[in-house]
């Protein structure tokens, strides 16, 4: 059980942007002054767009740094629900390479997540950081109920990445995804959370006092997680 859970309060999103992407800014001048590159994951849907905005203005030596998606959802690069095509408006002019990770002519979400393992199996590893949102449901990545839950979960030890079919499917985007795996997210070097509204707040503290018998995926990824894990809030 994680004991170093740390709550940021923020008056509202914009004071929560500027804080996070001041910390991603860190994390990633550490790893470029260590290592010469940093490799990040980070979160799609709607919270962290002021972050991006943010962390985009920020004066990084982006050619060193990869972006991944920590999910992904399985539509084509133009569909306004895809994550990548998002994060690649903020950081590509700024030099950064921004790898999608489902395939174009993706044949089956399963066939899709061994295809973003296998690119995942490629980048240096563990990731520097792993951003997270998490969904009013409890999901962390696109690690949902359903039948993934387990592999997702528990999987292979080196799998990084796997296709989702959440049951249900999500009302804001009813699509099959790639996530990455608990493992992976647990095993980053970094790992932040950025969430908004009350709602959240409550399944995310339910979800920390169930521990590992959490029904919720952000339960689980904080539960296995052994860094002190920062969770950013705004209203
Ligand atoms: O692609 C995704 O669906 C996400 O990466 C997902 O895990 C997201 O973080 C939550 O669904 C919260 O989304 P919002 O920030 O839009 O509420």
């Amino acid at each position: 059980m994680n004991e170093e859970i740390e709550w940021w309060d923020y008056d509202n999103a914009a004071e929560m942007a500027a804080a996070v992407a001041g910390d991603i800014g860190f994390i990633i001048e550490s790893a470029i002054d260590a290592r010469g590159a940093a490799v990040i994951a980070l979160a799609g849907g709607k919270t962290p767009i002021p972050i991006y905005e943010a962390l985009a203005a920020a004066k990084l030596e982006w050619k060193r740094v990869t972006i991944v998606p920590g999910d992904e959802r399985i539509v084509p690069l133009s569909d306004p629900l895809c994550n990548v095509s998002m994060l690649a408006k903020f950081f590509l002019p700024k030099g950064a390479r921004v790898m999608p990770i489902v395939p174009n002519a993706a044949a089956d979400y399963k066939a899709a997540g061994r295809s973003a393992d296998a690119l995942m199996q490629d980048l240096h590893w563990p990731l520097d950081l792993c951003l997270l949102g998490v969904g009013r449901d409890g999901h962390a990545a696109s690690i949902f109920p359903g039948p993934d839950f387990d592999d997702a979960i528990s999987g292979p030890k080196t799998q990084r990445a796997l296709g989702v079919m959440p049951d249900p499917l999500p009302a804001d985007a009813p699509v099959p995804r790639v996530s990455l795996s608990l493992r992976a997210i647990t095993a980053a070097r970094a790992l932040l959370i950025a969430v908004r509204g009350d709602e959240k707040r409550a399944v995310i503290e339910s979800a920390i006092d169930q521990g590992r018998a959490s029904p919720y995926p952000i339960g689980r990824v904080l539960a296995d997680t052994e860094l002190p894990v920062d969770i950013h809030w705004a209203p």
